[in-house]
């Protein structure tokens, strides 16, 4: 097809993320006739592929894993059937990076949210007092969910409702060492250029608790965009299936945001090894601690005490380390009672059903009464 020999720069694809490496990838299933494209919504075994010819809507069947980690999600670059009906997604590129929600208990499955993704954008609005345990809640969950690649950057939204946000943007900072920090207003455009100039040509997903502003800042940045997306139809033109809603949306200029149902309950699970990360001054502390389950309470040759005692840790930042540990422990423990009781009714159901078909072999039409 004549869209393998543009370059790069002109490919319909680039502002979906589209580059030398993905062209590389793909080449082989294209001369098999086969059409690239990037998944921008996932919906029960049928997924909506933005495609060099528009956008098609495939059925993800034939590349169903048996492991959940595998499974076609918002952000996959995909082979797709060029005609059929119904098309297949015939494979799957290999993640650079994958934003994946994951629990402390070992029974629970982790689950992907989005795929391919660059930035980790984390909002904190300044509305109310800044919250910096809720920021680094948000900093350990990303740097626990995000693999490859992806860099958490943070941003404040809401600046116009401050006078000053200098202290602000230096107090967010010495919560999220070595982290990007911005300070950004919907509502009178102050930081929105340098974040889209941040977000150009990547992908970002954007977390937040409820009323941060996320979805205020995404519209900000999509601009007139938003109607645009809207409007897609698929490429076939009979209007059998018309994309009203997409997890990913493209930003004017390059760069994408994927925004989906399950990244915007992203607040409430287990931040697991992003806590270690992101508290790794304490961690290491912790590590030169005289006994290995020091609880750092008044323990005799505890680092992390006489750290304290020095100066050179910070009362506020041990105790959202306790917060968030604590946090963790009881979603862990929630997580498996949830388990728990699954379990047990996954259990009756098929003991149920196990009852059922014994009482069918042995041809006994009446019922037991238990
Ligand atoms: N003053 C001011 N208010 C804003 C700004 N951005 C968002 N808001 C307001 O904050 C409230 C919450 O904004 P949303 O964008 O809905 O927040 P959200 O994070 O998407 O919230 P959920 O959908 O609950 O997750 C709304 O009333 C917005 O009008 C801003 O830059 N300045
Ligand atoms: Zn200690």
């Amino acid at each position: 097809m004549s869209f393998s020999s543009l370059s790069c720069s002109s490919h319909p694809l680039t502002r979906y993320g589209w580059d030398e490496g993905w062209e590389t990838e793909f080449a082989a299933y294209v001369a098999a006739g086969l059409l690239p494209g990037r998944v921008v919504r996932v919906d029960r075994g049928l997924c909506d592929v933005v495609t060099p010819v528009g956008t098609v809507r495939a059925d993800t069947s034939l590349v169903m894993p048996p492991d959940p980690m595998r499974i076609v999600c918002t952000g996959d670059w995909a082979a797709v059937d060029a005609a059929g009906d119904p098309r297949f997604v015939r494979t799957l590129l290999p993640r650079r990076s994958a934003f994946v929600r994951s629990t402390s208990s070992k029974r629970s499955e982790a689950q992907v949210l989005a795929t391919n993704i660059d930035h980790v954008v984390i909002c904190v609005s300044l509305g109310g007092e800044l919250d910096l345990g809720r920021l680094e809640r948000f900093l350990a969950l990303a740097m626990s969910g995000a693999g490859g690649d992806a860099q958490p950057l943070v941003v404040l939204t809401k600046a116009d409702l401050v006078l000053d946000v200098t202290y602000l943007l230096a107090d967010a900072e010495s919560a999220a060492p070595g982290v990007q920090v911005l300070a950004v207003s919907a509502a009178t455009g102050e930081g929105i250029d340098v974040l889209g100039a941040v977000l150009s040509g990547g992908t970002a997903v954007i977390l937040g608790s409820s009323g941060a502003g996320k979805s205020t800042l995404t519209n900000a940045l999509l601009g007139s965009e938003v109607q645009e997306v809207q409007a897609i139809r698929d490429s076939d033109g009979k209007g059998r299936h018309t994309t009203t809603t997409r997890d990913l949306l493209p930003l004017p200029g390059s760069g994408v945001i994927i925004d989906t149902p399950g990244l915007r309950g992203v607040g409430l699970w287990d931040a697991g090894s992003g806590l270690a990360q992101l508290f790794a001054d304490i961690e290491g502390l912790a590590e030169e601690c005289r006994f290995q389950d020091c609880a750092h309470l008044a323990e005799p040759g505890c680092a992390v005490l006489a750290a304290l005692e020095e100066g050179t840790l910070a009362h506020r930042r041990l105790e959202s380390y306790r917060k968030l540990q604590r946090e963790n422990a009881w979603i862990a423990s929630r997580t498996d009672q949830r388990l728990r009781a699954e379990l047990r009714r996954d259990w009756k159901l098929r003991s149920a059903a196990g009852r059922a078909m014994y009482e069918q072999k042995r041809g006994g039409g009446h019922r037991r009464l238990y």
